[in-house]
Parts: C-alpha cells; sequence; structure tokens
C-alpha cells in the first residue's frame, strides 16, 4: 500500500499510524495521507512529545523507529531536507546530533561527521535557526543530541529555553554525570524538555534504577560497551538488559548502538524494546554520498527497510 506523506513521498507497505491525523476514510487500514495533526497533544508543539509519542504506539502495538543524523553533514540545507525524509518514511522520533569537536562516546563515523559539520562552520545558533524553519513542517518529534561542554558554554537555562523556543522536544546528553543530572533535568523540566538519560551493559543495578527513575521520554539503553558505529550483529546481552530495567520501570525503553540492519531491529524489537536507534549506518549514507540527492536517496532507502522491519 503506498502512502504519500505532507514532506515527501515515501513508499510504505503499512500506514504509520498517527495521533490526531485525518484519515482519508473511516477505515485506518485504508490508505491515508499523513496531514497535519488536527489536534496537538502538547500545546507548545505541533507534535507529541517523546513519551506521548511512545504511549500511542504502544497502544498500536508498534516500536519506535528512531533515526540519529548529525546536524550540518554535509551541510544544514540538507539536514533540513533529511529530516524531512526520515519523517516522511515513518520515523517516530528523530535524534538531531549537535557537531562536537571531542566526542568521546562515538565512533569513526559519527566524529567524521561532526568534524565535517563543524569545519562548514555549523554551530548551535545556526542549527536552531534551521530547526526554526523545518520542524513546523514535521510530524514527529525531534530530540537534540549534544555533549554536555555546549550547553555549559550557553548556560542551562539558555540552551533549554533556546531548543524549546523552536519546538525541539526532547534532550539527549551522553557525558553528563548522573550526579550533575538534576540541574539539567531541573532546567529541563522548567520548558518542557525530556531529558534522556542512558543506561549501559556496565552500569550497576542501583545506578540504572537511579538513571531509570530520573530519565524523561524514554530510557536509552546501549546495547553494547564502546562507542557508537555500526555492528555486525547485536550483543544477545540486550535481551536480559532489556528484561532488567523493564523490571524497574514501566517508561519505555528504546536500544541503540551498532544496529544497522532490518534483522538487528527485528530482534531487538521481538526482546521487548520500545525503541530502536539508529545513528552511525545513517550518517555514513550521508556522509559518503557522492551528492546531497544521492545521500537522501540512500537514506530514504535505508530508513524504508529499517522501518519495514518494524511493521
Ligand atoms: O551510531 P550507532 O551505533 O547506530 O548508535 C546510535 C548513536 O549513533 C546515537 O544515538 C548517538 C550518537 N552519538 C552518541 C553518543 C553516545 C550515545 C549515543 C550516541
Amino acid at each position: 500500500m503506498a502512502i504519500a506523506f505532507k514532506s515527501g513521498v515515501c513508499f510504505l507497505h503499512s500506514p504509520k499510524p498517527q495521533v490526531g491525523i485525518r484519515h482519508s476514510s473511516p477505515d485506518s487500514s485504508l490508505s491515508f495521507k499523513r496531514l497535519a495533526p488536527i489536534a496537538a497533544l502538547s500545546t507548545s508543539s505541533p507534535t507529541l512529545g517523546l513519551a506521548d509519542t511512545f504511549k500511542e504506539l504502544k497502544k498500536q502495538g508498534k516500536v519506535a523507529f528512531i533515526p540519529y543524523i548529525t546536524a550540518g553533514d554535509p551541510d544544514l540545507s540538507t539536514t533540513a531536507e533529511a529530516l524531512k525524509v526520515l519523517d516522511a518514511c515513518g520515523s517516530d522520533i528523530i535524534e538531531l546530533g549537535v557537531p562536537y569537536s571531542d566526542p568521546l562516546a562515538d565512533g569513526p563515523v559519527i566524529q567524521a561527521a561532526a568534524t565535517r559539520s563543524l569545519e562548514k562552520g555549523t554551530n548551535l545558533d545556526s542549527i536552531l535557526d534551521m530547526l526554526d524553519k523545518v520542524l513546523p513542517e514535521l510530524s514527529c518529534p525531534v530530540s537534540l543530541f549534544t555533549y554536555y561542554n555546549p550547553i555549559l558554554k550557553r548556560g542551562l537555562g539558555k540552551f533549554m529555553s533556546s531548543i524549546r523556543d523552536v519546538g525541539v522536544q526532547g534532550l539527549v546528553v551522553p557525558d553528563v554525570p548522573l550526579e550533575e543530572t538534576e540541574f539539567l533535568r531541573k532546567e529541563a523540566l522548567n520548558n518542557n524538555i525530556e531529558l534522556v538519560l542512558l543506561t549501559t551493559p556496565t552500569t550497576p543495578t542501583e545506578r540504572m534504577k537511579r538513571i531509570v527513575d530520573a530519565s524523561e521520554g524514554f530510557i536509552y539503553l546501549v546495547s553494547s560497551i564502546g562507542v557508537t558505529g555500526a555492528r555486525a550483529s547485536v550483543s544477545g546481552k540486550v535481551q536480559s538488559l532489556l528484561k532488567d530495567i523493564k523490571e524497574a520501570t514501566d517508561k519505555p525503553v528504546a536500544v541503540g548502538f551498532g544496529i544497522s540492519k532490518p534483522e538487528h531491529v527485528k530482534q531487538i524489537a521481538g526482546w521487548g524494546a520500545d525503541g530502536v536507534i539508529v545513528g552511525s549506518a545513517m550518517v555514513r549514507l550521508l556522509g559518503d554520498a557522492k551528492s546531497p540527492t544521492e545521500g537522501l536517496k540512500e537514506l530514504e532507502s535505508l530508513t524504508k527497510s529499517l522501518k519495514s522491519a518494524l511493521l
């Protein structure tokens, strides 16, 4: 079944269920167009927040597909188009990375993307300017992804209000120490931003429980030790890690790190994850392509194949 989405055309075999979307017929199993949401549940943004997105997907028995791309690679106008393609192809949440000079948790693909983007002069202001224009066209929420230093440089309160003002819904900060999370969390809550925290295969159980309690939107389960980067297979440990976290909370859990193939996606969804996060495999396509147009086409095709594995 082909569905034309408002901001691009992405042919999927089954409609992406949307909240507040006008169906072309009462029977949602028939074709439908993604139109502007009739009534946004959150007042300050036309899209649902992260937690509400997971809630709606859970009602529909769906698992969230969450791509990550680095802002400004190969350039910000391509990033704007990439956000629309990812949205049109059924992404449920998009993680947008702010390039940073010392991305200690990133592997070579995302490090290189950050370097290219910084060399082009990308900075937080230019990213926010782009988002201010693009976010109203998207129907899935965007979660900004940044290391802690750029936040400290701008000041917690100013950072949070500036990302909320352009419609960003969530925030992931991989290197903020849990002990400092409290300040960040307070400012995030003041600005209606959902601060997503990460737990890893080596996080002690008691610490995992503190992280889980403090995390908003969803919990990011890092699937494997080391840095980001596509892996040949997903660690079987993820299954028991998911079980442990789900015994500690009802909050949604999305798994990231190393995921790059439909079989990875199926496997993780089968283990009970509420969402699957794919970054390096997406970033590589945009970075390696001979032209932005080619990169966007590759991005669309990978997104469709990974999303289809969840349908
Ligand atoms: O690139 P991968 O292996 O698909 O993993 C997702 C990851 O890219 C994204 O969530 C992310 C980008 N940079 C990070 C740093 C730490 C944790 C997570 C991330």
